[in-house]
């Protein structure tokens, strides 16, 4: 199975634009391996990195030092292995849903070959009926899930999913939870998705990647060893959340304010 991931001792700084001010620094020596075909959920504080990572394996950054691989090839740019789904839509406002689905397929000028492609990633998104419309005539769900098609349109071996539904009512997002995981299991594909919902990530991965804060390195790696379709509500399932609220240092230790009135 294609689609594995190796992260070997990354770092990334971000140059100040003010001489006066220090470069940011956000990645401090990640490391990470991830399987093929897995979902893995990266979890850490604000500001510590997550799409930082995220950008850097899509190709669209680059390490200040340390190296990356997608299946033994080291990931230097973007490449159509690798499917890329934002919070927001980030659908382009002036194509119809089926035209921006279409859109990374013509720039690889592949879709006159695979133009039924198109139709079969409407359908697996549920967007039959809405292929003529505009990104402004769909609910913000239904533009998450143009967006999933757009990103898988191609058969990316790998999805990254930076807080894809971030922006949605929770009975839409556990609705679209659902469906990216049927996805998943339909196209054998590695699945990494930052997200800031500790319920999510054990909901929907394999293993969740807890982040330090900045600058920032793995802190630890859980493994969610609960059979699927899972249940919020299960003993263990709770257990999860304590332990990597445990790790992101939310377990309840905040320290006592007092008050003067
Ligand atoms: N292009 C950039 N130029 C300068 N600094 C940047 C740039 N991109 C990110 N940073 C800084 O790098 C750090 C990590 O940012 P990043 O967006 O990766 O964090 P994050 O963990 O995804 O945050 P959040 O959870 O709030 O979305 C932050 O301090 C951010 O200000």
């Amino acid at each position: 199975m294609v689609g594995e991931i190796k992260i070997n001792n990354v770092y990334k700084s971000f140059k100040s634009l003010d001489p006066s001010k220090e470069d940011t620094l956000a990645l401090n020596g990640v490391d990470l391996k991830i399987e093929p075909g897995s979902f893995v959920s990266l979890i850490g504080p604000s500001g510590c990195g997550k799409s930082t990572l995220l950008r850097i394996i899509g190709g669209l950054d680059k390490a200040t030092s340390g190296e990356l691989f997608l299946d033994g090839n080291k990931i230097i740019k973007p490449g159509s292995d690798r499917g890329f789904a934002f919070q927001g839509s980030n659908l382009f406002p002036w194509l119809t849903v089926e035209k921006n689905i279409a859109f990374g397929l013509k720039a690889r000028h592949i879709y006159k070959k695979e133009k039924e492609e198109v139709q079969k990633f409407v359908d697996l998104v549920g967007l039959k009926g809405f292929e003529k419309s505009y990104p402004h005539q769909l609910s913000g769900g239904m533009q998450q899930r143009a967006s999933l098609a757009r990103a898988l349109v191609g058969h990316p071996s790998v999805l990254l999913l930076d807080e894809p539904l971030g922006a949605l009512d929770a009975f839409t997002r556990m609705t679209l939870q659902d469906e990216i995981l049927k996805i998943w299991k339909q196209n054998n594909m590695t699945m990494l998705m930052v997200t800031h919902d500790v319920d999510e990530a054990i909901y929907m991965s394999d293993k969740v990647v807890v982040m330090s804060s900045r600058p920032s390195k793995v802190e630890e790696i859980i493994d969610i060893d609960l059979p699927r379709p899972r249940a919020r509500s299960q003993d263990t399932f709770q257990q999860y959340r304590t332990r990597i609220l445990d790790v992101l240092n939310l377990g309840g230790k905040i320290e006592e304010v007092e008050y003067y009135l």
